[in-house]
């Protein structure tokens, strides 16, 4: 595997980093304490159980959720003050289960749509749309209504949308769930695919525990709203707290 920059205060000055974050949710902490670095060109898996803050960290970071105490940096850059959209301008861009607020749109549309959402004039959004569709194998949907194409053709419609926003961050909140198994390995040749050729990093939410170990270069563990373990893929898969927390002693189930 292919490892990503690890070192060096450019590196830092490059990266994605939560320091110190807090979040309350009327008297229960759903966030204590929790620090965290992406940097480009990574996959940094993101998992823990039910209930351990994984969406609500997504939320801080896309701008939807105030944290109570600590910061997030882009780049160096404390972007507290930043809107939704403008993370996204900024290369701070999430990828959605669905892309059924845009169903009625055609694949087309949708893709286009991410480009003209950074500032890209129609023409220009358009034909990178028309690019990245044909990279992803969707050529023969673009002028399908994206609502009406099969399941996993419809997730890769909303990866597409994504790409178009020119991600140099892309957290993805379980982008397998429902995919079944040849989508799964597609989804994984994608996700490699934007991290090398982007020099994007990714924040991989996933259940599915094979595909995170055969992608993540390195793995975050939360549970209860607090980092358990976090570490090389390895390390964290033989980490015995976070197969009694998590993991349970059996292997995992296929992808
Ligand atoms: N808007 C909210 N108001 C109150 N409590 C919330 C809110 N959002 C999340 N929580 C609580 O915060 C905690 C963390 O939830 P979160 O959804 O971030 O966990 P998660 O790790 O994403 O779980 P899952 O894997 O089930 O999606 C949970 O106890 C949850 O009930």
């Amino acid at each position: 595997m292919i490892q990503p920059d690890s070192g060096g205060a450019d590196a830092s000055a490059a990266s994605l980093e939560v320091d110190g974050v807090v979040v309350d949710f009327q008297g229960l902490r759903a966030i204590e304490d929790v620090s965290l670095t992406l940097r480009p060109g990574e996959i940094l898996g993101l998992i823990g159980p039910n209930g351990a803050g994984k969406t609500t960290l997504i939320n801080v970071l896309t701008g939807f959720q105030a944290v109570t105490q600590g910061s997030v940096r882009l780049g160096g850059v404390d972007i507290a003050g930043w809107k939704p959209h403008e993370r996204s301008r900024r290369g701070l861009v999430r990828t959605f289960q669905s892309v059924l607020p845009f169903a009625g749109l055609t694949a087309l549309e949708n893709v286009e749509a991410g480009g003209v959402a950074i500032g890209l004039v129609r023409g220009e959004a358009r034909a990178e749309a028309v690019r990245i569709l044909s990279e992803m194998g969707l050529a023969h949907a673009a002028n399908r209504k994206a609502g009406t194409l099969p399941f996993g053709e419809e997730r890769r419609v909303g990866i597409a949308r994504a790409i178009a926003m020119r991600p140099r961050f892309l957290l993805m909140d379980e982008p397998a769930a429902g995919l079944n198994d040849a989508e799964c390995r597609d989804l994984q040749t994608i996700v490699r695919g934007i991290c090398v050729s982007l020099s994007c990093g990714v924040l991989f939410i996933e259940h599915r525990m094979s595909m995170v170990f055969e992608l993540c270069h390195r793995i975050q563990v939360l549970q209860l709203g607090r980092t358990l373990a976090l570490g090389p893929t390895d390390a964290i898969r033989a980490d015995p707290k976070v197969r009694k927390a998590y993991l349970g002693e059996d292997e995992v189930s296929p992808c």
